[in-house]
């Protein structure tokens, strides 16, 4: 679905002391991760995916919006799409709606469509998928239609407690930020985001970060995860992004 219109991969593949020359200076890459399998390794002709998990309330938007301010991400939330959707007043928009009013979700060929269609628009070929996927359903649903395995996934680690408070505190008008299908979805994602997440812990993808602090605090623990890609951005310039463009196969 996705063609790569020229490749810095290689890079990627490098160990954490790789050094390169660039004029006078050698530079150090990958000096933030400390182990070969924290490396994000974009495969030839995919997207660079970051799926974004956490339970209701955990920070996930509120750090997506810090990540693309300083790394550039195109940031695609699963549930503003599914509100986008409700507000369209599409077929699918009454079911979404009683679907998130029960605090239940919706169906994965609903949202990976939705996530599809967002992402072919889009010119970058960096993206933080978040809120998604929240269940086994919905990440083989993804890996099967997008075709594309995240190349990192972050987990907002934060206590029931602290995530019933702040989606209580949103403010947004929310139809579920309310005590009753706040319950029911901190229900869900026990019982179905665990074997997500486990899944990613095994495969060696997962960065567990702990929600708990200020905002900032927070993203200073998110952004070593990212720092390889600003170390690209310095040394070849904006024009990579250039390099890296997706583009629908259609289009090719
Ligand atoms: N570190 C934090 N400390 C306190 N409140 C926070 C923190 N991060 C986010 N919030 C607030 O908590 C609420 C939920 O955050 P949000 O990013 O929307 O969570 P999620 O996308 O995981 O549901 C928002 O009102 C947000 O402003
Ligand atoms: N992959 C997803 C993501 C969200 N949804 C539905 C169910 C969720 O309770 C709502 C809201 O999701 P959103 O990610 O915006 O909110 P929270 O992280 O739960 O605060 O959307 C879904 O069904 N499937």
């Amino acid at each position: 679905m996705w063609r790569r219109v020229a490749s810095v991969s290689h890079l990627f593949s490098h160990s954490k002391s790789t050094k390169f020359n660039q004029g006078a200076s050698t530079f150090k890459i990958w000096e933030t991760f400390t182990s070969e399998s924290e490396i994000p390794t974009p495969s030839k002709g995919s997207p660079f995916v970051t799926f974004v998990l956490g339970g209701p309330g955990s920070g996930k938007g509120t750090q997506c919006a810090k990540i693309v301010e300083a790394f550039g991400f195109t940031h695609v939330s699963a549930g503003d799409l599914l509100r986008r959707e409700i507000a369209s007043g599409s077929a699918y928009g009454s079911v979404i709606l009683s679907t998130i009013r029960e605090g239940k979700i919706v169906p994965s060929q609903v949202t990976v469509e939705l996530i599809q269609k967002e992402m072919e628009s889009s010119d970058n070929y960096k993206f933080l998928i978040d809120g998604f996927p929240r269940s086994e359903e919905n990440r083989k649903a993804f890996e099967q239609t997008i075709g594309a395995e995240p190349d990192v996934v972050l987990f907002f680690d934060c206590p029931e407690q602290e995530m019933v408070k702040r989606v209580l505190n949103r403010n947004q008008g929310r139809v579920d930020d309310n005590i009753d299908t706040i319950k029911k979805r901190l229900e869900i994602f026990d019982e179905l985001n665990w074997p997500v997440i486990n899944y990613y812990s095994q495969r060696g993808k997962l960065h567990k970060i702990n929600a708990v602090g200020t905002v900032d605090e927070i993203f200073e623990k998110v952004r070593p995860i990212f720092a390889p890609l600003s170390t690209l951005s310095s040394l070849f310039g904006k024009d990579h992004c250039e390099e890296w463009k997706f583009v629908p196969k259609e289009a090719s």
